[in-house]
C-alpha cells in the first residue's frame, strides 16, 4: 500500500478537495482506496457527502482511541464505502480530543501508521487529509506516509510557511519515517490569466525547483462547487479544465509509485 499524505499547515490551499479527488481518480484507473479524514473538522467526510456521519459509526478517534488503550480493533472497524468506489475513515470533532490524548501516549507519532498496518493488505493507496497544522495528527500522518504532498495556493507567497513545514516533514523522516519522501509541491487555484498567480508559480518554481509537480490545478467554480454539492469532479467538471488537471496529477502521483517501487525510498530527498 502506497500511503500519500497531502499536508500544509496553512489553511484553504486545497488539501480536501484535492485529496477527494486524487482518491477518486485513482480508483477510476483500477485501484483500490482508503481515504483517511484526519482532520476534526471532518471536511473530508462532509465533502463525500456524510453531513451527519451516524453517531453510531466509529470514526478515526474510535480506532486510534482502541489503539492508544491496547484494544482490539476489528478488521474494517467504522470504514465506509462511497458510490465512487473509494473507502472513507471519517472523521468527527472527536478527533481533536484524541489529539489531546495522543500527547500523553507511548509511541504517540506511531498510532495513525498502527492503525494503517491493520487495513494495508486491503488497498493500493491511502490517501490522508491532514488538518491545517503541525500538531500530533499530522506528524502522526507524516510517520505513516511513504510520500507527502503539499498544496500550495497560487495566490499567495508560502514564505516561511512552507519552510517550516518542509523541515517537520525532514524531522520526521530522521527521527522516525527514514522512507518518507517529498513526492512534490502541487499548485492550487491557479489562476493563470493573472499575473500574481503565474508570479507566485514563479517564484516557488526557481526556490524548489523538481519538488514542483507539473500538473497544476486551476482556480474554478467547479471545483469548489464539488464540496458545496458532493460531487465527483470528474463528473461533475467532465472534459473540464480541473477534472483534467487532476487526472494529470493523479497520473504523476501513480508514476511517483511505480519509481518507488523500481528504486526503493529515496533516502537523499
Ligand atoms: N481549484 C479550486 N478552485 C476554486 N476553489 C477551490 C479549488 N480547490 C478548492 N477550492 C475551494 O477552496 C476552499 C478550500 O479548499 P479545501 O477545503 O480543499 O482546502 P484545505 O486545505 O483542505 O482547507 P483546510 O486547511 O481548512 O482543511 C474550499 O471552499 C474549496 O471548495
Ligand atoms: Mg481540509
Amino acid at each position: 500500500m502506497h500511503t500519500i499524505a497531502l499536508a500544509n499547515q496553512k489553511g484553504g490551499v486545497g488539501k480536501t478537495t484535492t485529496a477527494a479527488s486524487l482518491a477518486i481518480g485513482l480508483s477510476r484507473q483500477g485501484k483500490k482506496v482508503l481515504l483517511v479524514d484526519a482532520d476534526a473538522q471532518g471536511n473530508l467526510t462532509q465533502l463525500l457527502g456524510w453531513e451527519q456521519p451516524d453517531e453510531l459509526n466509529p470514526t478515526l478517534a474510535t480506532v486510534m482511541g482502541k489503539i492508544i488503550t491496547d484494544k482490539p480493533i476489528e478488521p474494517h472497524d467504522g470504514i465506509l464505502h462511497h458510490q465512487d468506489g473509494v473507502d472513507l475513515m471519517p472523521a468527527n470533532i472527536e478527533l481533536s480530543a484524541t489529539e489531546v490524548t495522543l500527547v500523553n501516549t507511548m509511541s504517540r507519532e506511531t498510532v495513525l501508521r498502527q492503525y494503517l498496518s491493520t487495513v494495508q493488505k486491503d488497498y493500493d493507496y491511502a490517501i490522508l487529509d491532514c488538518m491545517p497544522s503541525l500538531g500530533m495528527l499530522t506528524i502522526n500522518a507524516l510517520t505513516a506516509a511513504n510520500t507527502v504532498i503539499i498544496p500550495v495556493q497560487a495566490q499567495y507567497l508560502p514564505a516561511k510557511g512552507l519552510e517550516q513545514l518542509l523541515k517537520t516533514v525532514m524531522r520526521v523522516k530522521r527521527q522516525l519515517n527514514p522512507g518518507l519522501e517529498i513526492g512534490g509541491i502541487l499548485m492550487t487555484m491557479v489562476d493563470s490569466r493573472t499575473t500574481l498567480s503565474r508570479g507566485v508559480i514563479e517564484q516557488i518554481r526557481v526556490a524548489y525547483g523538481g519538488r514542483v509537480l507539473r500538473s497544476e490545478i486551476p482556480r474554478s467554480i467547479r471545483a469548489a462547487e464539488i464540496s458545496l454539492e458532493h460531487k465527483n469532479i470528474f463528473e461533475h467538471d467532465k472534459d473540464g479544465r480541473v477534472a483534467g488537471a487532476y487526472e494529470s496529477f493523479t497520473r504523476e502521483v501513480m508514476n511517483l509509485g511505480r519509481q518507488r517501487q523500481k528504486h526503493g525510498p529515496d533516502l537523499t530527498r
